[in-house]
């Protein structure tokens, strides 16, 4: 596989934790305006994965390509101009205000700047305004219900305007309505050319909403293709999730 022309690409990759090997032989590559969703069992891998992917963790064997560069070659400054992540269950240390916290995703465009500039604060003002928690914006972080977090680092990782989301079971915690909102906004920034690569646990709603998926079985690829042909397959699902 080539991954010269890719915006971000795996060449069998592996993984080890001590002696453990957490992710076997990974080849996969995503580019611009694709919507991919990851799936796998709990301890699949899934996180180590995304970890690879943002250049936070190097692999054993193989290599990540981002922009046809081994990602090992960019800056961690470089890595957050060009590709958003949203963790799981980030815990606050510090009482910042929403829009504190959403304005830190533009640190990676002007990290020495003493204040935002007005292009950040409008970046801010349309990142609150896409996730629906404009209202939010003077309320302290630590505050906020679980799901208001989720926004607001959905709201972050927007306003870092980078190219390419990651994100780590977007919805946990979101409502109805701030799912479908969330799930609007990823549909409508991959046709905006963002790529896009989500885990998540439900493979049905995962059928409705992204293109293409990835499914992760004891830290090996057992299926990449449409995600409405191999999410809707029992059969898949059944071999993917099956205990032991
Ligand atoms: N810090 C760590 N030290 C040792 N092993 C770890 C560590 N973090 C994860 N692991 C192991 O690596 C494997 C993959 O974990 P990972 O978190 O990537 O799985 P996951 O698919 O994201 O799981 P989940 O769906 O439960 O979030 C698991 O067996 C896990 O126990």
């Amino acid at each position: 596989m080539s991954c010269a022309d890719i915006l971000l690409c795996m060449d069998h990759v592996g993984f080890q934790r001590g002696r453990r090997g957490v992710l076997h032989d990974l080849s996969f590559s995503v580019n611009r305006g694709e919507l991919v969703a990851l799936l796998g069992p709990n301890g699949a891998g899934k996180t180590t994965l995304l970890r690879l992917l943002l250049g936070l963790a190097r692999p054993d064997g193989g290599q990540v390509w981002l922009e046809g560069q081994p990602m090992a070659t960019w800056s961690r400054r470089e890595i957050a101009r060009r590709i958003a992540y949203v963790p799981q269950g980030h815990v606050p240390l510090f009482p910042y205000s929403v829009r504190d916290i959403v304005g830190m995703g533009r640190l990676a465009e002007a990290p020495f700047a003493p204040h935002l500039r007005e292009a950040d604060r409008d970046a801010v003002a349309h990142a609150l305004g896409e996730l629906a928690i404009t209202h939010l914006a003077d309320r302290a972080y630590t505050d906020l219900s679980g799901g208001e977090r989720q926004a607001v680092l959905l709201a972050r990782a927007l306003a870092q305007g980078a190219g390419m989301l990651v994100l780590d079971e977007p919805e946990t915690g979101l409502d109805y309505g701030q799912k479908q909102r969330l799930y609007a906004l990823l549909r409508r920034l991959a046709g905006q050319g963002h790529a896009i690569i989500a885990t998540t646990h439900d493979p049905i709603q995962a059928a409705c909403v992204f293109e293409r998926a990835l499914l992760l079985r004891h830290g090996r690829l057992m299926a990449d293709g449409a995600a409405a042909d191999l999410l809707l397959d029992e059969a898949m699902l059944a071999r993917l999730y099956a205990s032991g």
